[in-house]
C-alpha cells in the first residue's frame, strides 16, 4: 500500500483510477474541478494544480491535471500543461516524494509516420504534432531535470487513446482499455527508481509502435486488442489525428 496523491482526480482517468486504487492504497486527491463521486478513504482538496500543495507522507504523485483536448490553442494549454507540471514536479520534491507518474501522451511523438516499420519507438527524439504534443514533451523534460537534478524517480507514460473501446481507425492502432490503463499504472507505481519515458496501449495487432522493451522495462502486460472491435469501428476515421485534420502539416517526413 502506497500514500498516492493524484492531481487531475475528477477527471475520465483519474475517477478510473480512483475506483481501482480505493481500498489498496492511501489516496489523496486533487482537482480545481467537483468530482462526480467521491468514494470511501480518499481525501479531496480543491484549487488550481499551478498551487497544489503536496501533503507530508506522500510516497507517490500521479500527474494527471491537464487541458486534454489536442486541438486547442497554446493560450488554453500553457498554464495548466506546462506552468501547472513545472509546479508539480517541484512541489513533489520540496515534500520529498519518491516517484512522480506523469500522463504524457502519444502526441509527444505523433510526428513519427505511423506506418513506419519498426514501429516507433518511445527511446526516439521527441517529435510532438502539435502544440499539445509540445507540452507533454516539456512536461516529460522537467521531469528528466528533476530525476537529475534531485534523484525523483520520474515515469512519463505517453498513454494512447483511453476509452472504453476503438472508435476509429487511429484507436485500432493505439488504443488503450480502461483495464490495461490502470495495469500502467499499477506497474508505473512500483517501477524501479530513474527516469523512464514509455508508450502505454493495449496489446493492439495493428500497432505500429515497437513497444516489447518499454513493457518489459515498465513491468507492464496488456491484455487487450482492439482488433477485436473492427466491425464496430468500420471506417471510422478519428478527429484527434493531427496529421489528417485541419492542422495537418503536409510537410511532415514520413507522411
Ligand atoms: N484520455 C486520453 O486518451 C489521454 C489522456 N492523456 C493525459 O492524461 C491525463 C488525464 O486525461 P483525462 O482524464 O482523459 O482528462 P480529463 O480532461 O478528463 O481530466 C483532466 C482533469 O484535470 C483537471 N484540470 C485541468 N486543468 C486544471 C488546473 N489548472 N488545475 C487543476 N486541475 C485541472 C480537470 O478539471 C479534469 O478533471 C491528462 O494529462 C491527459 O493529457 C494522455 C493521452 C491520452
Ligand atoms: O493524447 C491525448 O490526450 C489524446 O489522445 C487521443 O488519442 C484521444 O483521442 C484524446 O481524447 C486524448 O485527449
Amino acid at each position: 500500500m502506497s500514500t498516492v496523491l493524484v492531481t487531475g482526480a475528477a477527471g475520465t482517468i483519474g475517477t478510473l483510477l480512483r475506483r481501482a486504487w480505493a481500498g489498496t492504497h492511501v489516496l489523496h486527491c486533487h482537482d480545481v474541478a467537483a468530482p462526480t463521486v467521491t468514494l470511501p478513504g480518499e481525501t479531496w482538496s480543491r484549487g488550481d494544480v499551478t498551487a497544489l500543495t503536496v501533503p507530508p507522507g506522500v510516497d507517490v504523485v500521479v500527474h494527471l491535471a491537464a487541458n486534454a483536448r489536442p486541438g486547442v490553442a497554446w493560450e488554453e494549454l500553457r498554464h495548466p500543461n506546462v506552468d501547472g507540471t513545472r509546479h508539480v514536479f517541484a512541489a513533489s520534491v520540496a515534500a520529498g516524494v519518491r516517484t512522480v507518474v506523469f500522463a504524457s501522451s502519444h502526441h509527444a511523438g505523433g510526428g513519427y509516420d505511423r506506418d513506419r516499420t519498426p514501429g516507433v519507438s518511445a527511446r526516439w527524439p521527441v517529435r510532438p504534432c502539435c502544440f499539445y504534443g509540445v507540452t507533454k514533451t516539456l512536461g516529460e523534460s522537467f521531469g528528466r531535470y528533476h530525476a537529475d537534478r534531485d534523484g525523483l524517480t520520474v515515469t512519463c507514460l505517453r498513454l494512447g487513446d483511453v476509452d472504453v473501446r476503438p472508435h476509429d481507425e487511429l484507436a485500432l492502432r493505439i488504443w488503450l482499455s480502461h483495464p490495461d490503463l490502470v495495469r500502467a499504472f499499477d506497474a508505473a507505481l512500483t517501477r524501479a527508481p530513474g527516469f523512464g519515458t514509455f508508450l502505454v496501449s493495449s496489446r493492439n495487432s495493428r500497432s505500429r509502435w515497437d513497444v516489447t522493451e518499454d513493457n518489459r522495462l515498465l513491468g507492464y502486460a496488456p491484455r487487450d486488442d482492439a482488433e477485436d472491435y473492427t466491425d464496430l469501428v468500420g471506417d471510422a476515421v478519428s478527429q484527434q489525428d493531427c496529421f489528417r485534420g485541419p492542422v495537418a502539416n503536409p510537410h511532415a517526413p514520413g507522411r
